[in-house]
């Protein structure tokens, strides 16, 4: 099976991108953690890693504040997209979300350096909804999530450049999130060399909440 990147874990087939700390936590995250290796061809990733190139260009990494989730960063926010990478984020959104639900609108852009790594985390729940939907470029990476209140209970995910990771549910509520630094970059036995790595993350705005009364889109997470 090992050829097809499937393994078989008892009776249920474990993608090879995914691994957890017991085949209870691998099965019940099932649908809430996924990730799509190779959701973007390559033409795609060189679309989008060349539009937002420049505008990342612009701005310098930033540093060890001492309780920021993310060191070694850069980001924007961006509303105005090419064509074909508005395609491209179309095709995450029918993917990931449900026809119900409004995306955050501007799409937050993160640019983390070699030795750039997010510390575990949950996205505000103020801001973001029950769905994060994110595009890896560059770089392959190791996300690990651990439940907030069961750290014996955790999942790693493998990104590589292409891929598309979604978390929704209890995986986004219930388990912090990180990408590991360098370091400490394996899958495994695998190790998992870091790079410079660019995600585009698609978020849900959480239920009940429009635009409200300023019309201006919530500040991301
Ligand atoms: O880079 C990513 O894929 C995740 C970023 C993240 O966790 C965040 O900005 O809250
Ligand atoms: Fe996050
Ligand atoms: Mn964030």
């Amino acid at each position: 099976m090992a050829g097809s990147g499937r393994l078989a874990l008892g009776k249920l087939p474990v993608p090879g991108w995914v691994r957890g700390s017991s085949p209870a936590v691998l099965s019940r995250l099932r649908d809430e953690a996924v990730v799509r290796p190779g959701f973007l061809s390559a033409a795609e990733e060189e679309t989008l890693s060349c539009e937002l190139e420049p505008e990342l260009r612009r701005r310098r990494y930033e540093y060890d504040h001492w309780d920021a989730a993310i060191h070694g960063f850069r980001e924007t926010e961006k509303s105005r997209w090419s064509e074909a990478s508005r395609a491209i984020l179309q095709r995450v959104q029918a993917a990931a979300f449900s026809p119900g639900q409004t995306l955050l609108s501007p799409v937050h852009v993160l640019d983390l350096e070699p030795r750039g790594y997010i510390k575990p985390h949950v996205d505000s729940i103020k801001f973001c909804g029950a769905t994060i939907a994110g595009l890896s470029l560059l770089s392959p990476s190791v996300m690990r999530l651990v439940h907030t209140q069961e750290p014996g209970e955790w999942l790693e995910l493998l990104l590589e450049p292409g891929s598309l990771y979604i978390l929704r549910g209890s995986a986004r509520y219930d388990f912090s999130h990180e990408i590991l630094r360098d370091e400490e970059s394996f899958f495994g036995a695998r190790r998992v060399p870091r790079g410079r790595r660019i995600s585009v993350i698609c978020r849900s705005l959480p239920e009940g909440m429009g635009l409200g009364d300023s019309g201006q889109p919530p500040p991301a997470c």
